[in-house]
């Protein structure tokens, strides 16, 4: 069987060349992953591009690997969770090329653990970061847009756990729901001025600056590509080109939307699932000690257990 059809290569753009000339395209972990490939595909377009994270050196590289594709790139470093320094990126935006037309929100945060394991400084790490560094990235966009009198497009990536739930992310999923959540609600709000907020979910996508805890889970070498409807992976470009098509006049009418490109990978059910192990037993946990000790999964040691990835793919 052939899968789903590999897609055009690395390069190729469905939109019309200079689609986005003139347009600030402002992406929150734009310097690696999938950002820093949503970023490259507004860079092919004619974008001006911000990218904005905290960790300077892989914001620079980045700028730089970006810049090659002929756009102006600027890095800004942030952790979108400090509402101050926030504004002061979209003042730097604003001062260096002027108002970002476009924000894709895809900077997050997400580490497996079991809850009875998940310590609140945990929690709040990936609900800071993913929910609440998106509200304040699209708040301070909505602000601006409103005050400028001009429309705009906000992109959020989101995860299909927002639908499913988890196991092993509680934090992740529920943060991820609350984006689905801001994407519905926002679309509405600021419908009538002109600004459209829509989501856009990944399928999995390996790629080399993912952290080991996600990698371990993503193997692309191993039994993931058949364990997926399309037989295969999805490639970062596959998402750069939705968040154009997305974020472009073509998709005006496009609102309140989230788009899943995941190979349907999310909907694939059975009647009755693979035998049930607990997420402890996944991640070759002890059993539960009440608490007395929260073991904590090492960020640059290789997989919990390579032969029993998390769940039933949670993207
Ligand atoms: C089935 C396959 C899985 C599919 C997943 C699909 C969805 C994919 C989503 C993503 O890929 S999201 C992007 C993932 N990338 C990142 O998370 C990159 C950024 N992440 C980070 O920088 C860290 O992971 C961080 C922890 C989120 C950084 O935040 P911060 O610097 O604020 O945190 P710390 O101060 O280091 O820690 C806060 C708190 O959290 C505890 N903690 C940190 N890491 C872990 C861990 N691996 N396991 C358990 N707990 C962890 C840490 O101990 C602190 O706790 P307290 O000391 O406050 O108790
Ligand atoms: N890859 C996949 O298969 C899937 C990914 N996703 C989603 O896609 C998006 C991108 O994921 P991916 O590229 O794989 O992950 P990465 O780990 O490569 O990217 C996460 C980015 O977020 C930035 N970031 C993290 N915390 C903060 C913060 N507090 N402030 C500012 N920036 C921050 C990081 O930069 P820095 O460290 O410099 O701050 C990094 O650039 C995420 O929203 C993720 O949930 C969803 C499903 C599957």
């Amino acid at each position: 069987m052939p899968g789903l059809p590999p897609p055009p290569p690395l390069g190729a753009t469905a939109l019309p060349p200079g689609t986005y000339d003139g347009t600030v395209v402002l992406v929150t972990g734009g310097g690696t992953g999938l950002g820093k490939a949503v970023a490259a595909e507004f860079a092919r377009l004619g974008a001006d591009l911000v990218i904005a994270s905290r960790n300077e050196d892989r914001l620079r590289a980045a700028r730089d690997e970006l810049a090659a594709l002929g756009g102006r790139v600027t890095a800004a470093v942030c952790d979108i969770r400090d509402a101050d320094r926030v504004a002061e990126v979209f003042d730097a935006a604003r001062e260096a090329y002027g108002l970002p037309g476009v924000l894709v929100n895809n900077a997050a945060a997400n580490f497996p653990v079991p809850a009875e394991d998940m310590s609140p400084g945990a929690w709040r790490a990936v609900v800071d970061t993913t929910l609440t560094g998106t509200f304040l990235m699209t708040r301070e966009f909505g602000r601006r847009h409103l005050a400028a009198g001009v429309p705009g497009s906000v992109i959020d990536i989101g995860a299909s756990y927002a639908w499913t739930g988890g196991p092993g992310f509680a934090h992740g999923a529920a943060a991820k729901a609350g984006v689905k959540s801001l994407v519905e609600t926002l679309a509405v709000e600021w419908g009538p001025y002109g600004i459209q907020v829509n989501g856009l979910v990944p399928g999995l996508m390996p790629h080399d600056d993912m952290t080991a805890d996600i990698r371990g889970n993503l193997d692309p070498a191993g039994p993931l590509a058949a364990r997926q409807p399309a037989l295969r992976v999805g490639l970062p470009r596959e998402l750069g080109w939705a968040a154009t098509f997305l974020a472009s006049p073509y998709a005006r009418f496009i609102t309140g939307h989230t788009l899943v490109v995941d190979g349907a990978n999310w909907q694939r059910r059975g009647l009755v699932g693979a035998p049930v192990v607990t997420v402890r037993e996944q991640m070759g946990r002890a059993a539960f000690d009440g608490g007395a000790t929260s073991p904590r999964t090492p960020r640059a040691d290789p997989p919990p257990s390579p032969r029993t990835p998390l769940g039933s793919p949670p993207t």
